[in-house]
């Protein structure tokens, strides 16, 4: 029997809890199940009391105190405690059957997703041990981001590494698309939604004109070379930023969905998007033709 599943991943506040509240409140409407497995050792408060909770397992407030480590630092410890406690997760996702839809709801702390070789092994664990779960990764990255064209791509890199690191089916997703509706223009929304490396060339409150041969105002002395090596103007952060983006848009492997989750619709469309990347429907026992609704029965 296969079983099925979400990693509701993205960085601090991107939104993660609260598209977990709006996918769990429309499966109820559509009358499906799903099981919510809080791995977030931080998070106190839940619109819906999730079914598996990681502090049960361990806190990050009593690792930090007890290990006199800082939060980075002890959710790694967390998860460390998690993975060499596995059978805390297997156990009850053991019986979960294949109409169900698991959701992770992950921390955010960045280092998970980028460079901590904690999450892969866990993913392994879910997806190709005895557990065999069907999952898909959503990365949330805020719209907000949109704004300001260097960390509209700094998020997508974080987007584009958690995609190579875990290896797993993916989908990108711009949250909380409520705030910047009438900021940005439909024909502009495109271009992030795919991300283009021009767009970087055309926000202009970033580019700062390059001065070079200009004299230090402080010394009057001209710019010692070594020293400027460590400095990073705005031309060469510019350029960083452009390589960045180019690199980004050369793999073209980043494209968002929108989200709004105080929007049934949306948050609905999206769902399909992570259903279709795990072949959920497809798993789905036919229904008998008594079970379809009798609305589809009746003579058009
Ligand atoms: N306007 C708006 N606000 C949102 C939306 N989604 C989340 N927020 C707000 O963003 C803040 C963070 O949301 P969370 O759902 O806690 O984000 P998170 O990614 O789970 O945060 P961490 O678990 O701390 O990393 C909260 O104040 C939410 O109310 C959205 O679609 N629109
Ligand atoms: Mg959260």
């Amino acid at each position: 029997m296969s079983k099925f599943g979400a990693l509701i991943m993205g960085p601090a506040g991107a939104g993660k809890s609260t598209f977990c509240t709006a996918l769990i409140q429309h499966l109820q409407n559509n009358k499906r199940p799903c099981f919510y497995v809080n791995l977030d050792p931080a998070a106190e408060e839940f619109a819906f009391e999730p079914d598996l909770d990681i502090k049960d397992l361990i806190s990050l407030e009593d690792v930090m105190e007890e290990m006199s480590l800082g939060p980075n630092g002890g959710l790694i410890y967390c998860f460390e405690f998690l993975m060499e406690n596995l059978d805390f997760l297997t156990d009850p996702l053991e019986d979960i059957t294949d109409e169900y839809l698991i959701l992770f709801d992950m921390p955010g702390q960045i280092e998970l997703y980028t460079h901590v070789p904690i999450l892969p092994d866990l993913v392994k664990h879910l997806m190709r041990g005895s557990l065999n779960i069907n999952m898909c990764a959503a990365y949330l990255l805020e719209s907000t981001f949109i704004i300001d064209r260097a960390k509209f791509f700094s998020g997508t890199l974080s987007a584009m590494s958690a995609m190579l690191m875990l290896e797993m089916p993916h989908v990108n997703i711009l949250s909380k698309m409520d705030l910047i509706k009438g900021k940005v223009a439909k024909r502009d929304l495109k271009r992030f939604v795919n991300p283009d490396a021009d767009l970087v060339d055309e926000d202009t409150s970033r580019i700062v004109e390059e001065e070079e041969d200009e004299e230090d105002p402080l010394s009057g002395r001209d710019p010692d070379p070594a020293s400027s090596k460590n400095l990073m103007d705005g031309s060469s952060f510019h350029k960083l930023n452009k390589a960045v983006a180019q690199l980004i848009d050369d793999f073209s492997m980043v494209s968002f969905l929108k989200l709004d989750a105080q929007d049934e619709d949306s948050v609905g469309a999206v769902l399909s998007y992570i259903d279709d990347a795990i072949q959920y429907h497809e798993s789905q026992e036919p229904k008998e033709p008594k079970e379809l609704d009798a609305d589809m029965m009746e003579p058009m």
